[in-house]
């Protein structure tokens, strides 16, 4: 079969540059269009070698868009920016929405494969890809789903990457240094995604330090009945198992565990005396496992495509 027609729109930010590595290094996936205002005109293999097809960045509205006969379009805009391309793209062509904008749809696939399975995804037409710091929140809660006890408390860290390349405090090294900035201290949208979807009452506060990339969640549990860290880590093994982009370890995982790697850690599994208060830790690129990775998983398994093998990032 010849290689599937995909299109990216946000291919100058920071996970639409991951994108375009993956893309590149797939023989199944062609990349016809890379759409950024600002790098418009200028050869793509000048950001990312490995895209060798001599494509230029173009600044494509909606119905430019929608005007390429493409298998599947990748949006990587900020959150607010997806609906106008939804509305356009035909309904038999695979979007794959990298912002918030749909993660609360009925009518678009949660994408996290690991947790919620590969059925719902082998053949969908619009899937919402989670967010970085819930998709880590979620690995540390899933496992032990229906089987805990009040509200689940996820302390996220992230690199200054997660806040995009629009100029913020959040994203401003001089800020940053020496520094770590918490936010959003209730009611962030990965909070609300993740109670939606692990349907636990999650209290979710975010913070944002000086490195550029990699997210740690420090996840504290209480399960309905004692158990031992061991049998707590073999849940999760058992959880895990067979899945290329989850490792279960016993140690607690750090921020360059996950970081440029393309699946996620989850470790740590400490019980308090009493048996019941658990404390998991889980690390992942916020970039990666926490977007472009998953997103291309997500393609794949819409398309009808093997998921792939994926490395280290070397960027
Ligand atoms: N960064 C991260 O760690 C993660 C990000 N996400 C989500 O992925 C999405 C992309 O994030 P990220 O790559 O960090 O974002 P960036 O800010 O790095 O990039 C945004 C991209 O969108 C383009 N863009 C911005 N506004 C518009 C618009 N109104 N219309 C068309 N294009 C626009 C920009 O290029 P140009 O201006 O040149 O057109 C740029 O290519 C976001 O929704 C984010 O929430 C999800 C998980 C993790
Ligand atoms: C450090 C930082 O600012 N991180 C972002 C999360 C990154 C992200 O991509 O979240 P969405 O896809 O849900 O927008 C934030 O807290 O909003």
């Amino acid at each position: 079969m010849s290689a599937r027609r995909v299109g990216l729109v946000g291919a100058r930010g920071h996970t639409g540059r991951e994108l375009l590595r993956l893309i590149g290094e797939r023989d199944d996936l062609d990349l016809v269009f890379a759409s950024s205002r600002e790098w418009a005109g200028r050869p793509v293999a000048e950001m990312a070698p490995e895209i060798t097809n001599g494509l230029d960045f173009e600044a494509l509205s909606p119905d430019d868009v929608a005007a390429r006969k493409v298998d599947a379009v990748i949006l990587a805009l900020p959150n607010g920016a997806a609906a106008p391309f939804v509305a356009a793209i035909a309904d038999d062509c695979v979007i794959v929405d990298l912002s918030a904008d749909y993660r609360f749809d009925e009518a678009w696939t949660y994408g996290l494969p690991e947790i919620y399975g590969r059925d719902s995804l082998i053949g969908a037409r619009r899937i919402a890809n989670p967010g970085c710091y819930a998709t880590a929140g979620q690995l540390a809660i899933a496992p032990l789903r229906g089987q805990l006890d009040g509200d689940v408390h996820v302390f996220g860290v992230s690199g200054y990457s997660g806040a995009g390349t629009t100029p913020s405090r959040k994203n401003d090294p001089e800020a940053l240094a020496d520094n770590l900035m918490p936010y959003a201290l209730s009611g962030h949208l990965h909070e609300q995604e993740m109670a939606r979807h692990a349907g636990e009452t999650v209290r979710f506060t975010p913070h944002v330090a000086a490195f550029f990339r990699g997210i740690v969640a420090t996840t504290h549990l209480t399960l309905k009945t004692a158990m031992s860290a061991d049998a707590v880590r073999a849940l999760y093994e058992q959880a895990y198992a067979g899945e290329a982009l989850i490792r279960v370890i016993a140690d607690i995982p750090e921020v360059r565990d996950g970081a440029r790697q393309p699946g996620a850690v989850v470790g740590g599994f400490a019980v308090g005396a009493d048996g019941h208060r658990l404390v998991v830790v889980s690390a992942l690129d916020n970039l990666l496992k926490g977007a472009a990775v998953q997103a291309m998983q997500n393609l794949t398994l819409a398309l009808g495509l093997p998921e792939g093998s994926y490395r280290p990032s070397p960027l």
